[in-house]
Order: C-alpha cells, then sequence, then structure tokens
C-alpha cells in the first residue's frame, strides 16, 4: 500500500476513531452531459457529505478523473483519466476533507473494484403534492442505466475509462435529498469498504448552501493548480500590467485568508466571459450578439477608465496547442477573476465560478456580480448576489 497523506492535521485522523473503524472510501460521477464547472459544484455537495461522515467515521473522498467531457473538443490531446492534481490543488483541498486520486484508491485497494453503487435517481412519481420532502428509497431502476452485470456478476459500466474496474453490488437509489442527508444511509444501509454514489448531481446543497459557511469551506478548499496559476500570472503581468502586489489580491493558504469586500483591487482591466456556442441557442434571448457584446465592452471599458479587456470565451477562435482544454479554461478563469471590473454570460456556471474566485480575492460585489444583455431583453437582470461567509 502506498502511503499517502490524506488526513491532514485539522481533520480527523485515522488513529482518532480507534483501530476498530477502517477506513472508506466514497466515489461519486455525475452526468456525463455536465460540464467542468457543474462538475465542481457537485464536488461541493459530496465534500460536504464526506465533512459529515468524518465527524463519526473515517471516510475519504476518492476524486472522480476528469475526461469524456462534452465540452473538450480538442481531438488530438487525451482527455480522458485526468487527474485533479492536473487541475486543482490537492494539499488545498485537503485542509477541508480527506480525499485521494482513483488511480491510488485502486492501488490501495489492490484490485479494480467497487464494492457498492447507488445510482440516484429521481422519484418516478415526481413530488407528492408539490412539496419538497427529503427521503430516498431503493427502487427500480427508472432509466436505462449505463452498467451491466457481465457473466461472472460483475457490474460493468464506464468507470472513468478504466476498463477493468467492476462492481460487486448495484441500486438504484431514488433520492429527494441534499447531500448531507445521505449520511445517515450510508452509515446505516452500507458496510462495504468502498461506496460509489453515480448521478451525485441528485443530491442537492440544501443547507449547506451557497449562504453557508459549509459552502464557502468546500469552494474556498478548490485552489486551482500551481501550475494553472502561474501560467495565468505570467499573462497578466506581460499582456494586462497586473500582478498580485499592485492589485491586492495575494492568495494565502485559505484557511487563513479572510478577506473583506474592497479589500481588492484588482487588474487595470475590464474582463469578460462571453459564453458562445451551445448558449447561442439554448440561451437565445439572453445572450447577446457580438455587435452588441462589444458596444457593451466599449461602454464598460469608458465607465469604469479601462484601457483594456479580457475576454474568455468558447468560441472557435481559441487555438491553444499544449494545454488541455480544462487546463486553458481555469487560466481564462483565473486572469478574469483578477480584473478590476468582470462581466460575466446569464446563468453560466462558468462566470459563476469566477464570480465565487473574486468573492474570495475580496473583491467589491459590485464589480463581479454582473453580466452582459442582448439586445432583446427589455429588463436584464443583473445575477444574485452570493457573497463569501466565514
Ligand atoms: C447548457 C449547459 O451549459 C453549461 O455550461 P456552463 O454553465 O457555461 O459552464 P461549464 O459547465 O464549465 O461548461 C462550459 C465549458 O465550455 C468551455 N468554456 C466555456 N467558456 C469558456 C471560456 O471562456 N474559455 C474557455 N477556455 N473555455 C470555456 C469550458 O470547457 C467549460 O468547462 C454546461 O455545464 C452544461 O453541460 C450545459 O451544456
Amino acid at each position: 500500500h502506498e502511503k499517502i497523506d490524506i488526513f491532514k492535521p485539522d481533520t480527523h485522523s485515522h488513529a482518532e476513531f480507534g483501530e476498530a473503524k477502517s477506513v472508506r472510501y466514497l466515489l461519486y460521477d455525475v452526468n456525463p452531459g455536465e460540464g467542468f464547472n457543474l462538475r465542481r459544484d457537485v464536488f461541493m455537495r459530496v465534500a460536504n457529505l464526506v465533512k459529515l461522515l468524518n465527524e463519526d467515521e473515517p471516510w475519504v473522498l476518492v476524486l472522480p478523473p476528469w475526461g469524456r467531457l462534452y465540452h473538450w473538443k480538442s481531438q488530438d490531446l487525451n482527455q480522458i483519466k485526468v487527474k485533479w492534481s492536473t487541475f486543482f490543488d490537492l494539499a488545498s483541498i485537503r485542509e477541508h476533507i480527506p480525499v485521494i486520486e482513483f488511480e491510488d484508491y485502486l492501488k490501495v485497494m489492490g484490485e479494480e473494484v467497487v464494492e457498492e453503487i447507488y445510482y440516484l435517481q429521481r422519484y418516478k412519481e415526481g413530488w407528492t403534492n408539490g412539496k419538497w420532502e427529503e427521503k430516498m428509497d431503493i427502487r427500480e431502476c427508472i432509466d436505462r442505466v449505463p452498467y451491466q452485470k457481465d457473466e461472472n456478476d460483475k457490474w460493468r459500466g464506464w468507470f472513468f475509462g478504466y476498463e477493468n474496474v467492476y462492481a460487486k453490488k448495484f441500486a438504484c437509489l431514488s433520492v429527494q435529498s441534499e447531500a448531507g442527508n445521505m449520511k445517515s444511509f450510508l452509515m446505516k444501509n452500507t458496510t462495504s469498504r468502498s461506496v460509489m454514489l453515480d448521478r451525485a448531481e441528485q443530491l442537492i446543497h440544501g443547507r449547506s448552501g451557497q449562504h453557508s459557511t459549509k459552502f464557502w469551506d468546500a469552494r474556498r478548499s478548490m485552489v486551482f493548480a500551481k501550475h494553472l496559476r502561474d501560467i495565468g500570472d505570467e499573462f497578466r503581468k506581460e499582456y494586462l500590467d497586473s500582478t498580485d502586489e499592485n492589485d491586492e489580491t495575494i492568495l494565502s493558504n485559505w484557511p487563513e485568508m479572510k478577506k473583506n469586500h474592497g479589500d481588492a483591487k484588482g487588474g487595470p482591466y475590464l474582463s469578460v466571459h462571453l459564453r458562445r456556442k451551445d448558449y447561442l441557442y439554448a440561451h437565445k434571448e439572453q445572450v447577446p450578439s457580438l455587435k452588441y457584446a462589444a458596444k457593451q465592452i466599449k461602454e464598460l471599458l469608458k465607465k469604469n477608465k479601462l484601457k483594456k479587456v479580457f475576454i474568455a470565451s468558447d468560441c472557435d477562435e481559441n487555438d491553444f496547442e499544449t494545454l488541455k482544454d480544462g487546463g486553458v479554461a481555469i487560466i481564462d478563469q483565473w486572469i478574469a477573476a483578477h480584473a478590476r471590473h468582470f462581466v460575466g454570460t446569464y446563468v453560466s456556471t462558468f462566470s459563476f465560478r469566477i464570480q465565487e474566485e473574486r468573492e474570495i480575492l475580496g473583491f467589491d460585489p459590485e464589480t463581479t456580480f454582473n453580466r452582459l444583455c442582448s439586445e432583446s431583453e427589455e429588463e436584464c437582470e443583473q445575477p444574485s448576489k452570493w457573497k463569501i461567509v466565514y
């Protein structure tokens, strides 16, 4: 067994639970159609479930390798089985909860196995009398599930592209529940060393939603990997006259970093997240034409007395050769997060994650919770201000 330092001193150490309780592993996956930034949101929900579990039992969250993402179109790059450390700083995440990469999990298990899988689904009958009620029950599978039993009674599925992995047990679980309430299910109904929740996006934030410190602790722990931040910082310095010292955006170890709104000044540029592709038809009414976007950008530059603009976009002109698509997107987010003024795209989770990053850095919310409008909107409602709480 490879020795990996997954238990940080401030989380519960294995020894604290006594020898009787051995470490258990929670795995999860998300609906294949979901993009990178919604997946980050699902991570926060599952992370806080693991946080709760660790109050009673030592559980480690197994980070689902990235891959097969609908938006990652670069053909020539090998974009499956991508480790979390490619994008995030695991030491920072471990300040919140114990986590392990899937590859390391397989080494620890010594076998390519997931012991039990629960495929989360809705209730067939929907919400009864239209009221939200917390519940979960093992039920027949409603939709066709992406797991099949082979001739040796092994459950086969995607498993992030690891072809030999199998599960011993499989069931569909209807849920109408916030992530934290899975704790009692896991503690009462499962005993295996490893349990996987597929379609984890079915679980909602609930009480650990955007207004809670729990949400923000998980969010703050998701620090981008240093090698990506460095590329973003290099670009800021070279093209945007932006450094952390001048802009008052110095990042410290997240548990100690508590900024006030307005502490951060930001680099002397405007940043825009201009979402195109599927949004051009999915949100036709709220997404501007390029011409109208340009008009708004010009006005914002004038209003904020800025001369430079950084545009993050998924439009086709993007042509980066050596970085994985996820890496480029993170650098875009990083640079956009450091601007003096930001404007995003209607309901894009990509924009939401930039807004959160700016909250962490300590920007005035007025410079953050903004979006572009389309020419057809009579009232252009601006995004809700999800302010950081400590
Ligand atoms: C309609 C829904 O929209 C949701 O998208 P939305 O929230 O914007 O945000 P994401 O879930 O991140 O998905 C959008 C993906 O498109 C790329 N992308 C978008 N904007 C940029 C950008 O400025 N720069 C770069 N480099 N890449 C960008 C990137 O790969 C990103 O993860 C999706 O999660 C759902 O799957 C669904 O399609």
